[in-house]
């Protein structure tokens, strides 16, 4: 029974994990290298708690509680050390997550669970060198943490079952929409069918059929609209396999086919243009542009957290 849990990597998801369970009712521990970043992730989640409760969704001492919930600590070893349940969530280099895994490997407690908050790598990958028993699976959690529902969760053959089902009862009980995934893939679901429509929308502003801000609209107000309640498969039954086969039949051939980064985001990244961690990507961020961007985000996806919650399709 998963009662603690520890988050390794407090950046922009670690803080969003924790939080998410912290709100469930559940302990937890939060661990990283250096005590100024876990400072940022304390504040942040104080930022993210308030927008909780001046949106309704969480009353002040529910507020209060979930703070009392979560323990900061840069010592590996007593973040782990009564865990139930370890989140990895450090940057998504391979041989990082490797030297971690050694470490966790050698002082959690026997039994404890591991995952993974990996975007891309299979399971088979992250394992090569630690492979923990068969304690350990992918939890892949999206980007806000606290507020999007989705968590795909990869095993392996050697990942016991029992483990599979506890974590996805206690997903569930934090509000989580887990989704068991029956093999492993390169990149999951979400990302997969996320990489490849971003790899179009990319191409379409590359080949000036369109701005960025317009593309974003094209799928805020479209396709996106209906994907929050109606997904891509019940889409086609509803308009029809007919209609959507020639509508295959007429549009893949020109999709682009490229097999890595469209080059407009090789462009940016090669000028450090990041996005909101430089302050210019596809978009310029004046100074408090970028707490606003976030704050609106979140502000609209708490809105429909509360709709989704009463209407499940
Ligand atoms: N950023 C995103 O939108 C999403 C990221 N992910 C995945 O989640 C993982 C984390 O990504 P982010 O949160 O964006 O990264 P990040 O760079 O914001 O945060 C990573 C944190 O891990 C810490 N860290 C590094 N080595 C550590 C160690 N040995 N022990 C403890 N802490 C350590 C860093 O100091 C940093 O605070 C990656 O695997 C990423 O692919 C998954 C979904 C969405
Ligand atoms: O968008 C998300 O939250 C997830 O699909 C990801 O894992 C993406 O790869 C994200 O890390 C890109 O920033």
């Amino acid at each position: 029974m998963i009662k603690k849990v520890t988050i390794i990597g407090s950046g922009v998801m670690g803080r969003g994990i924790a939080q998410s369970f912290a709100v469930g009712g559940f302990p937890v521990k939060v661990n990283d290298i250096k005590e100024t970043f876990l400072e940022a992730a304390e504040k942040s989640i104080d930022q993210n708690l308030a927008l909780l409760v001046h949106s309704g969704e969480l009353r002040d001492d529910e507020k209060r509680d979930a703070k009392g919930r979560i323990a900061y600590t840069a010592d590996l070893k007593d973040a782990i050390r009564n865990a139930d349940l370890i989140i990895e969530a450090i940057p998504e280099v391979l041989e990082m997550k490797w030297a971690l895994y050694k470490d966790l490997e050698q002082y959690k407690k026997p039994g404890a669970v591991v995952s993974s908050n990996t975007s891309t790598f299979p399971i088979s990958k992250l394992t090569e060198q630690t492979a923990f028993n068969g304690d350990f699976l992918i939890t892949h959690f999206f980007n806000p943490a606290h507020l999007v529902p989705l968590v795909e969760i990869v095993k392996q053959d050697e990942t016991k079952q029992e483990i599979v089902d506890d974590v996805v009862g206690l997903l569930k009980r934090i509000g989580k929409s887990p989704v068991v995934l029956k093999k492993e893939v390169n990149g999951f679901i979400a990302n997969r069918l996320q990489t490849a429509l971003m790899r179009e929308a990319f191409s379409l502003v590359g080949q000036g059929v369109a701005d960025a801000e317009d593309i974003d609209t094209a799928i805020t107000a479209g396709p996106g609209f209906r994907w929050a309640f109606v997904g891509p498969t019940r889409i086609a039954d509803l308009g029809g396999l007919d209609t959507w086969k020639r509508v295959f039949d007429n549009i893949a051939p020109d999709l682009d086919k490229s097999d890595g980064a469209p080059e407009i985001i090789n462009r940016l990244v090669q000028a450090n243009k990041l996005g909101v961690k430089t302050g210019e990507g596809l978009f310029k961020y004046g100074k408090h542009e970028i707490q606003t961007v976030i704050n609106q985000r979140d502000d609209y996806f708490v809105k429909l957290g509360r709709i989704k919650k009463v209407n499940e399709f």
